[in-house]
């Protein structure tokens, strides 16, 4: 799978936050966007999501490019910062509301959240509610409900912000095992460390253009 970026630019009101962004991204790479706060990486994630417009440019899933505003749960997926989780659902509910929605088989989706909560070692806490999660669970337990739809390409949005050290060697390790089973990832991170541990590439937001480094 390969997401193609073509001279996308993007506005709030006047200010222009980012413009002539040209790149791609494949399911077979780890790639971190970096940059200082407010030069509009979340936007970038949010906008490969169709969640966000944008006013230039085009955004193609495999060469079909997508109505501004969409997306296509199957290709791409998103963990959010804040995690989002439904706060009167338990773990399990959280998890099985996204493929039970979008028509997959009951028995199936059960059968691949077990699987997904046990290699992230969540799935002892399905019956919980989410204020009785520590961060990092919460954050698996958002992971999961990402990978539920199975998605080529999984974006996370500061995935490190909330945890210890030995919380990020965990999410580093699960990462890790993501993309040898053919996920790719795109990653906001202030952490410098971690980016280099994980990417394949690393991409910098500054002064509303994107650049490359590579990692040797
Ligand atoms: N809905 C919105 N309406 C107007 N301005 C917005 C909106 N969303 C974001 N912005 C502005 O766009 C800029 C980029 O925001 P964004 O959150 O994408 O940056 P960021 O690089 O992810 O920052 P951080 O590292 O602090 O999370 C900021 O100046 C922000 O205030």
């Amino acid at each position: 799978m390969k997401i193609s970026v073509d001279n996308l630019k993007k506005s709030f009101g006047d200010r222009c936050i980012w413009s002539d962004i040209d790149l791609t991204f494949t399911s077979d790479e780890i790639v971190t966007i970096a940059g200082k706060s407010g030069q509009g990486k979340t936007t970038f994630l949010r906008c490969l999501n169709g969640l966000e417009t944008y006013d230039a440019g085009t955004v193609a899933f495999d060469g079909e490019v997508m109505p501004v505003g969409t997306t296509d749960a199957k290709k791409i997926g998103m963990v959010f910062q804040g995690y989002y989780l439904f706060p009167k659902m338990t773990v399990w509910e959280n998890i099985l509301l996204a493929p039970l929605y979008h028509g997959i088989d009951r028995k199936e989706a059960e059968e691949r959240a077990e699987r997904l909560m046990k290699e992230l070692e969540i799935y002892e806490e399905k019956d919980k509610y989410p204020k009785n999660l520590s961060g990092g669970q919460q954050q698996r337990v958002a992971i999961v409900r990402a990978c539920m739809l199975e998605p080529e390409i999984l974006c996370f949005d500061e995935p490190t912000s909330a945890l210890d050290s030995e919380t990020i060697d965990k999410l580093a390790q699960t990462m890790g095992r993501l993309k040898e089973k053919g996920m790719g990832m795109i990653v906001v991170t202030h952490d410098r460390a971690f980016a280099e541990r994980i990417s394949d590439r690393i991409l910098h937001f500054e002064e509303g253009r994107l650049r490359e480094e590579i990692v040797a």
